[in-house]
């Protein structure tokens, strides 16, 4: 059976207005179909008014119109209020909601430490229009739409792989494919345009210093083999690009820089077995052509289950041949397609989990909680999960020797469990 095991199902913490966000660098993928890695991913993070980075990452859930975007958004919002009804464009604004991201070992960890409350890690979910053929020459809901896909850090594709006739298909039948292949078009087109726009702009060379000139020549470079990729077909992520480039193109928050999951949307009566649908080995084979992450789930069944009493719940999910909901897998996935860590802090009063970027020392995980941390920083007792679990606490990892005094430099690891010791 294909990604249908996994964990709890999880509440929402919060509905939310659309607020835009910054745009990242590139990512990229290996070579699996349903596991995504990320390499590398561009530092740039914003800082609140009380002092803390902002890790908000946003993920699109995005598709042809009608096939089910809203219906999964309020599954994964638990109590998300997206309209959802059987005719195209029956989303106009965005809705956007934060979900906490599902970790059995929050659990452990708060038992142990006999916490008086647990906090998750969050990402946040956006539903947007659906997209036609023709939207990035304004057809359907247009560019605008476009727009919206821009602010968002990662985009979940979802495809239609059910059949029913009283749901209305924008083209006609179930074709994913040709479904896949409108909206990658339509990005590509919108990619394109951009470049264009930004080339002629570039050709005036405006810049007045020495590595402004630089960083334009890096942009020209890159956005010229970006360009080729996109005339080809290949999305702008295919690329190959230094660090220095990347910077340079960031800016532009190119559509097909985004990394993706291709969401299977089954009906209820695939949901045992996912991969005995044709249109569901067809995803499959694109998203391991496109090195992207597929999911397969039933959109309508997950609304469904989340209108019923929790205790009903299983026995629903048993009476369909699954043990579980597959949106805890959904949620996890799109929080490593977005390139995020996790550590932990611990003690009675929380047991919380910090989001932080592959990559970052303990200086900077320090400032997510408060930037005051990471400017007083002055060293990490630092414990991996698995030894907190064998030695029960903080206090019993010291006596063991497996707490770690770690400096500036430490590169903080998935599942660290940390107290920071700082100087105000
Ligand atoms: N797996 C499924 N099986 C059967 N019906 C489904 C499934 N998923 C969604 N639907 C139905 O498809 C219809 C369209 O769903 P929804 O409104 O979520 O689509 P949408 O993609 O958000 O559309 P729009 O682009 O118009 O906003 C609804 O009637 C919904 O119940
Ligand atoms: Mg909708």
């Amino acid at each position: 059976m294909a990604r249908l095991t996994c964990s709890n199902l999880i509440p929402a913490l919060t509905f939310l207005p659309l607020k835009s966000s910054l745009c990242r660098g590139s990512l990229f993928f290996s070579e699996s179909s349903q596991l995504i890695g990320v390499l590398g991913f561009g530092r740039r993070f914003s800082s609140s008014s009380s002092g803390r980075i902002s890790m908000s990452l946003k993920a699109g859930i995005v598709g042809l119109p009608n096939v089910g975007k809203s219906t999964l958004f309020n599954a994964v919002v638990e109590n998300g209020k997206a309209q959802a009804a059987n005719f195209p464009f029956c989303t106009i604004e965005p809705n956007v909601g934060t979900v906490a991201v599902p970790d059995p070992r929050l659990h452990v960890l708060s038992d142990l430490s006999k916490s008086q409350r647990v906090v998750p890690a969050s990402i946040e979910f956006v539903d947007i229009a659906g997209l036609v053929k023709g939207a990035s020459r304004g057809e359907g809901l247009g560019n605008k739409f476009l727009s919206h896909i821009r602010e968002v850090d990662s985009i979940l594709q979802v495809v239609r792989c059910f059949e029913d006739n009283d749901i209305v298909h924008v083209s006609g039948k179930v074709d994913p494919k040709s479904d896949i292949d409108v909206i990658n078009l339509e990005l590509v087109f919108s990619d394109l345009d951009q470049i264009e726009k930004r080339m002629e702009k570039l050709k005036k060379g405006k810049a007045r210093d020495s590595q402004s000139k630089l960083k334009e020549e890096a942009e020209k470079s890159a956005l010229e083999r970006i360009q080729q990729a996109l005339l080809d077909g290949n999305p702008a992520r295919s690329v190959t690009l230094t660090d220095f480039e990347k910077d340079a193109v960031e800016h532009l928050c190119l559509l097909t820089m985004k990394p993706v999951i291709y969401v299977a949307n089954v009906a209820e009566s695939d949901l045992a077995e996912p991969r005995s649908n044709v249109h569901v080995i067809e995803v499959m084979k694109l998203a391991t052509d496109f090195k992207s992450g597929l999911v397969p789930i039933s959109a309508q069944v997950e609304s469904e289950l989340t209108e019923l009493p929790s205790e009903e719940r299983g026995e629903y999910l048993h009476s369909l041949g699954v043990n579980e909901s597959g949106l805890g897998n959904l949620i996890r996935e799109t929080y490593n397609l977005l390139g995020l860590r996790t550590y932990f802090t611990s003690g009675e009063k929380e047991t919380k989990a910090w989001t932080i970027l592959s990559g970052m020392t303990a200086p900077q995980a320090a400032g997510v909680i408060h930037s005051d941390f990471e400017k007083g920083f002055i060293r990490a007792e630092t414990v991996s999960y698995d030894d907190f679990v064998a030695a029960g606490s903080l206090a019993g990892a010291r006596e063991k020797g497996l707490l770690r005094s770690e400096g500036k430099d430490y590169i903080v690891q998935e599942g660290d469990v940390m107290l920071f010791r700082f100087n105000v």
